[in-house]
């Protein structure tokens, strides 16, 4: 019997369980693969906020991910929370250090809360260390605006942040649409180096209930891609699970909710997502 095939976050925990590391196993596990996980920070965190951001010392996560790579075969990485410069230096040397392909960077930078989750000063690490490596960076409109430097209204201000982000020398980069105002689409934007462009988009869910929605959909390309799908079909999936995720909501907690990891396995989506040329 072929192995199932490994993977590995790089990652926050969220003691709440909607979002970072703990989203992205659950993810993992709901599509089939092997999850595995080096944590950068330890936050406090639940459904109403981040009450406390604990990073790990840099040796540790230098040691976790060591610790993976000398025993799995990991077939694609994702990163999210990193915090900091010096984590963003560790785990750029490890990925390259341990030859690993097909690395989904999720830039997590600002909680739904408002909370910071990567400090201001560790952009340019991440522009200049880490995105040299990835396959993918899924940045959501506010990240995607950081990382250009420019402001997004349109497609056509989306096309050019796009840009310049590949201009960093990701391969390709999904702006999420999360953030939009279209008050009944949630459209997300894929540009890669080759010029080639297209949209997923599927109905937006009126819901609060959005707290992980970047880690679980980034979690879902990482793993379809593992498992050998081409970019484009691995996104139709991501897609397609956390719109899931999204509709049959678990209605856990007071404040911004966790999606429903499960619903992807439970529930038909056949037809919920639109691939536009
Ligand atoms: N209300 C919503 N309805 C449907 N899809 C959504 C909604 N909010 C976010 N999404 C989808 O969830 C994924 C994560 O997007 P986004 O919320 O922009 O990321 P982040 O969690 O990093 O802020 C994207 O695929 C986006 O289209
Ligand atoms: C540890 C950790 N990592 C990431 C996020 C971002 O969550 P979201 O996917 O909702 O932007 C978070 N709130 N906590």
């Amino acid at each position: 019997m072929a192995a199932i095939k490994q993977v590995l976050t790089i990652a926050g925990s969220d003691s709440g369980g909607g979002a970072g590391i703990q989203a992205d196993i659950k993810t993992f596990q709901e599509l089939g693969v092997f999850g595995t996980s080096a944590i950068t920070v330890v936050t406090a965190q639940n459904t109403c906020g981040v009450h406390g951001v604990y990073p790990m010392p840099v040796g540790a996560v230098k040691a976790q991910i060591d610790a993976i790579g000398a025993d799995f075969a990991i077939k694609a990485v994702k990163t999210g929370m990193l915090f900091d410069a010096e984590i963003i230096a560790e785990t750029a040397a490890g990925i390259e250090r341990h030859g690993w392909h097909n690395l989904v960077v999720d830039p997590v930078m600002i909680a739904k809360g408002g909370a910071t989750l990567l400090q201001e000063e560790a952009l340019e690490a991440m522009r200049t260390l880490l995105l040299p490596l990835s396959a993918v960076i899924t940045p959501n409109i506010p990240e995607a605006e950081m990382l250009s430097g420019m402001e997004i209204h349109d497609a056509a201000d989306r096309k050019r942040a796009a840009e310049a982000i590949l201009a960093f020398g990701a391969k390709a980069v999904v702006i999420k649409g999360g953030h939009a105002n279209n008050p009944l689409i949630a459209e997300d934007y894929c540009l890669d180096q080759n010029g080639e462009s297209f949209v997923l988009r599927s109905v937006r869910i009126q819901t609060q209930q959005t707290h992980g929605t970047g880690c679980t959909f980034s979690a879902a390309l990482t793993a379809e891609l593992a498992k050998g799908q081409t970019l484009p079909e691995a996104l139709v999936t991501a897609k397609r699970f956390i719109q899931a995720a999204l509709t049959h909501q678990l209605h856990i907690g007071a404040g911004h909710g966790p999606t429903n990891h499960a619903a992807f396995r439970q529930f038909t989506t056949e037809g919920d997502v639109q691939f536009v040329q």
